[in-house]
């Protein structure tokens, strides 16, 4: 299966809220075209509604034989969301979930066994060509598949193929829910600078570049990111003072965010059940 086929055959996203837009947007800035998609969500945004203006089908006729459906509601909601494309199972379409929690052998329970299905989890980067998606495969999945899938996803940012389907609570909790936690990290910052005197317009934008600038630096650098972080560290300097804090042993970031990711994975297990 091609990107060919794709824009040919048409790709139905079931649901297209957050996650569902953010991925939308990323391929359509791609190049995807808009009459090759079609749409179904109960309550379309603004944005949705101007997409359909561009062309996108929106709580439309579906097209005989899709060559993707994405399902991109939330987990909650997907028993009573799937009868609505479970009759494109059985093989000649590519299913593709973005849900957190629900495993391939739901899927493969409800659309049939001969069903292609890869499980994945992107996050909301997506929008901004900055994402990254963990996915895996069933057994009915081939690596034309998988390829047409990291073709997609390329244009929303990176991709990365998971060894077991175990690892896919774990991959959600981290950059999956990722972007949330440093979203946060930019409030909490922002709020300590105000908490020190700073003006909050522009704790917040101290905040913001120095998240985003730490984070791109990241990514560029040769050095990982704990010589970056020594590199920042000045002996005796100020840096070392706030690190003390935060790298305590007990009561640090390492171990709260332990935590968090530990009640984020446990959780996705939950959604599975
Ligand atoms: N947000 C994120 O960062 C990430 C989300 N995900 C996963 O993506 C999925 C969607 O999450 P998110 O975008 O945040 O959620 P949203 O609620 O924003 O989006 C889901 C969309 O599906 C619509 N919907 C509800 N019922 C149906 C139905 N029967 N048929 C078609 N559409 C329906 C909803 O409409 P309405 O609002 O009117 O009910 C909504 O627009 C979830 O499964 C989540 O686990 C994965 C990775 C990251
Ligand atoms: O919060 C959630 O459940 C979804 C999955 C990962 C990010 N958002």
């Amino acid at each position: 299966m091609t990107l060919e086929d794709l824009y040919r055959r048409g790709l139905v996203l079931l649901g297209c809220g957050k996650m569902g837009s953010a991925m939308l947007e990323g391929w359509m800035a791609g190049g995807l075209p808009a009459g090759s998609v079609w749409v179904v969500d109960p309550h379309p945004s603004e944005w949705l509604c101007s997409r359909a203006g561009d062309g996108v089908h929106l709580n439309d006729d579906f097209p005989e034989n899709p060559a993707i459906v994405l399902l991109a509601v939330k987990p909650q909601l997907m028993e009573d969301a799937l009868p609505q494309v479970a009759r494109f199972g059985g093989g000649g379409t590519l299913f593709i979930s973005i849900a957190a929690g629900k495993t391939l052998a739901y899927f493969a329970g409800r659309l049939g066994r001969g069903t292609p299905i890869i499980r994945s989890i992107p996050n909301t980067p997506a929008a901004v060509g900055r994402g990254i998606t963990g996915l895996i495969g069933n057994g009915e999945v081939r690596e034309s598949h998988l390829r047409l899938a990291e073709t997609l996803l390329s244009s929303i940012g990176q991709s990365v193929r998971l060894d077991d389907e175990s690892q896919m609570d774990a991959v959600t909790a981290v950059s999956g829910s990722g972007p949330a936690y440093v979203f946060y990290l930019i409030e909490a910052l922002a709020a300590a600078g105000e908490a020190q005197g700073l003006p909050p317009a522009m704790a917040l934008k101290l905040a913001r570049a120095t998240v985003a600038g730490a984070g791109h630096l990241a990514e560029q650098a040769s050095e990982d990111p704990a010589q970056l972080r020594v590199n920042v560290t000045s002996p005796g300097g100020t840096t070392a003072a706030a690190l003390e804090v935060l790298m305590d042993a007990e009561t640090g970031f390492a171990p709260l965010l332990r935590r968090a990711v530990a009640a984020a994975t446990d959780r996705g297990r939950e959604l599975g059940r």
